[in-house]
């Protein structure tokens, strides 16, 4: 299925509203928001997505392509994170699965408590109506046309057969919290990109999902706009309490987030975690590592590459290059560390080369 097919699914669904097959959804209405801003959820210490060995294969006549090749991902509840890649490296495919839009071809996905896999078609209406929240690329296309901004927010509370007053209740609240109260009663074709991508974010929240998924959410916009839409993100995880996965070009939405990661050929390879205070000494750590420290001391980044269960490891090609790794490189234990070395001394049987151990420190990778 198609991006744009995907999109289709969810605006068709959002759109269809017939309560008959509505009863899988959960009873009750949404709660209210106090003060504007939502209940924060609470922080749990389990994780809100995991993904492990993910495997998608499109067929397509004569041709197949292995969109994920084994994909390992863990996001801990409450965090945001960017996911970054090259066109073509898997991410919209495995936004599909975490969506429930798509179903992996092997391997395992839970989402907010949820094993994708178990779930028929009642199931994934409901996880796809309340566990998790969407908000795509193309600002009108996350939006009914038709409707109001608060009537756009309204309606997944609808389908999940709030009462008619808290949802206008939350809708408002919720449109006042992402800052664009003053769109309540304008249709989308009244609204920049920017402020539509905010009331996306709000119809988004409305049933009070615990993941929240984004999709290339600034692509369309000028920096200025994205930057808001960024900041609606951060509303979302921060007050709201959900955990936000980002799909991202934008490298400013990527060097502001706490953890990214980086998609290679349908696997996770590297992860960038950004951490408050001065880097600490080899082998330490420092701060709490919470975003809002990291953002409030400017911070540092480290650069982590993914281990998988049998051991490999995927330098990211700025090492490989720089360092003139192909094919193999010799390992050393060191104290507390591993030594990865590019293959061009003689391995001897006393371990590193003197060379090389006197180490041009530039080259321990
Ligand atoms: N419905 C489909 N049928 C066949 N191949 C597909 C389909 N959807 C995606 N692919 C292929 O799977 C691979 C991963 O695509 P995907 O859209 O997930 O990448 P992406 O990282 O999101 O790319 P982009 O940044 O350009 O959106 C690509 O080779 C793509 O051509």
């Amino acid at each position: 299925m198609s991006a744009a097919e995907r999109k289709n699914e969810i605006r068709r669904d959002a759109a269809r509203g017939d309560a008959d097959r509505d009863s899988a959804g959960p009873a009750g209405p949404v709660g209210p928001v106090a003060g504007g801003a939502g209940p924060a959820a609470p922080r749990e210490a389990e994780q809100a997505i995991v993904c492990e060995q993910l495997v998608r294969i499109y067929k397509t006549d004569a041709l197949e392509v292995q969109a994920l090749q084994g994909l390992d991902l863990r996001v801990a509840a409450g965090e945001l994170t960017a996911l970054v890649g090259a066109s073509g490296s898997g991410k919209s495919t495995l936004l599909a699965i975490l969506a429930g839009l798509d179903t992996p071809t092997a391997g395992s996905v839970r989402v907010a408590g949820h094993e994708l896999a178990g779930l028929d078609y009642r199931g994934r209406l409901h996880y796809r109506r309340s566990s998790v929240g969407f908000v795509w690329q193309n600002p009108a296309g996350n939006l009914l046309p038709h409707l109001t901004a608060a009537q756009n927010v309204a309606l997944p509370m609808r389908l999940n057969r709030a009462p008619r007053t808290a949802r206008r209740e939350r809708a408002l609240a919720l449109l006042d919290s992402l800052g664009v109260a003053h769109c309540r009663d304008r249709v989308p074709a009244r609204m920049s990109g920017g402020e539509q991508q905010r009331t996306a974010i709000a119809t988004a929240l409305a049933n009070t999902p615990r993941v929240l998924l984004a999709d290339e959410p600034t692509g369309e916009l000028d920096c200025e706009s994205a930057e808001t839409v960024f900041e609606g993100l951060r509303t979302a995880n921060r007050d709201h309490g959900v955990t936000v996965l980002i799909v991202t070009h934008d490298t400013s939405i990527a060097g502001q987030v706490r953890r990214t990661v980086a998609i290679r050929d349908g696997r996770t390879s590297t992860e960038t975690l950004r951490r408050g205070g001065e880097a600490p000494a080899a082998g330490q750590t420092a701060g709490d590592g919470s975003e809002h420290e990291a953002e409030r001391l400017g911070g540092y980044a480290v650069e982590y590459a993914m281990v998988d269960r049998v051991g490999r490891l995927q330098l990211p090609r700025e090492f490989t290059e720089s360092y003139g790794i192909r094919d193999r490189v010799r390992l050393t234990r060191e104290p507390g560390h591993v030594g990865v070395w590019p293959d061009q001394h003689e391995p001897t049987s006393r371990g590193p080369s003197r060379r090389a151990d006197r180490g041009n420190e530039d080259e321990h990778a």
